[in-house]
């Protein structure tokens, strides 16, 4: 449904915001983009909505190009930008039903869905309050109504959870599934991995404008090093004891200022959580985690830690992108 081969975006100041990308999402399918800040994932989005044009590369929407057929795309693709919807002066539901006329429902269809969705997604409560007076989940939340409206063939949401509650957000999620469902093919920006990794079919990680890693979430996890990964966290991570040698660990750590998470094999599990508990009761750190390895293991690994230097381990090499 969605194809996108070899896709670069230089903008004019030089920046290369898309290097050479490919990406493919089928009808009926949910696919995450994550990456850092600046990975690209927006430029991405834009272009193939028809707002950005591509320097060079193809993007097809069902077999068409947004940049020869521009109005033809935007009526098969949906967009939930980034940015809060303009909500000035109109209610969520005047917002819904308004694009969901727009984008070709007949009144009494845009009226039916537009209920569906303030049902669906719990907004009764503000469906006829002011834009104005909304709070910043529940603009999101319209937001995706008004892309989940009259959705067309490909729907992109770009960072649609944030600022949502966590009840808001599961229906939301079930909506998002809902839209997969109905046969759209479904690209979803998003920065948080755990809910990537419980909601989407498939992964794609996007890192300086280049696609480093894909697969499905069972797929990307079987890439990390070691099965465990024990976490500690102290007010500086700098300064805490080696690793001892009976504890072999499986990997190079990953560090930020205050935890340090060491990948490790399940066999030395008793002895990793042994000396953690003792560096516990020395008040050399705050508290510790022993956990299955999870997709933001292999995400931070992947991107090189969270923002700060990765620790090599004393044994095995940085997972290779
Ligand atoms: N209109 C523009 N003109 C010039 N540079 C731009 C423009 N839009 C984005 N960029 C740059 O392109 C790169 C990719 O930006 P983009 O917004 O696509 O990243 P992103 O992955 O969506 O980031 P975030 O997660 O922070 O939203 C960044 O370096 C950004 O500064």
């Amino acid at each position: 449904m969605l194809l996108i081969e070899d896709l670069v975006k230089c903008y004019k100041r030089g920046t290369r915001a898309n290097d050479g990308i490919d990406l493919r999402v089928e009808a009926g399918e949910v696919v995450g983009l994550l990456g850092h800040n600046g990975a690209g994932k927006t430029t991405l989005v834009n272009q193939v909505a028809g707002l950005v044009v591509p320097t060079s590369g193809t993007i097809r929407v069902d077999g068409c190009d947004p940049v020869a057929e521009p109005a033809k795309v935007r009526r098969m693709v949906a967009v939930m930008p980034q940015a809060h919807a303009p909500l000035s002066g109109v209610t969520p539901r005047q917002a819904i039903r308004s694009m969901a006329r727009i984008r070709g429902l007949n009144k009494r269809d845009a009226i039916a869905r537009t209920s569906e969705l303030i049902d669906a997604l719990d907004l009764g409560e503000w469906a006829d309050t002011m834009g104005e007076r909304l709070s910043g989940g529940v603009r999101r939340l319209t937001g995706f109504g008004m892309a989940a409206a009259a959705p067309g063939r490909v729907v992109m949401l770009d960072e649609p959870t944030n600022d949502v509650d966590p009840v808001r957000r599961r229906l939301l999620w079930e909506q998002i599934r809902e839209l997969a469902n109905k046969g759209c093919a479904v690209l979803l920006v998003t920065h948080n991995v755990v809910e990537a990794e419980r909601s989407v079919d498939r992964i794609v990680v996007l890192d300086s404008g280049k696609v480093i890693a894909e697969g499905t979430a069972p797929q990307l996890r079987s890439r990390a090093v070691g099965e465990l990964r024990l976490e500690l966290t102290a007010e500086s991570v700098d300064t805490l004891p080696p690793v001892p040698d009976h504890i072999r660990t499986a990997g190079p750590a990953v560090r930020s200022s205050r935890r340090l998470v060491i990948p490790l094999d399940s066999g030395v599990a008793s002895d990793a959580l042994a000396w953690a508990q003792q560096l516990r009761e020395s008040q050399t750190i705050d508290e510790f985690a022993l956990l299955p390895v999870g997709l933001e293991d292999v995400y931070l690994e992947l991107a090189g830690g969270e923002g700060d230097d990765k620790v090599k381990g004393e044994q095995g090499e940085p997972l290779a992108a």
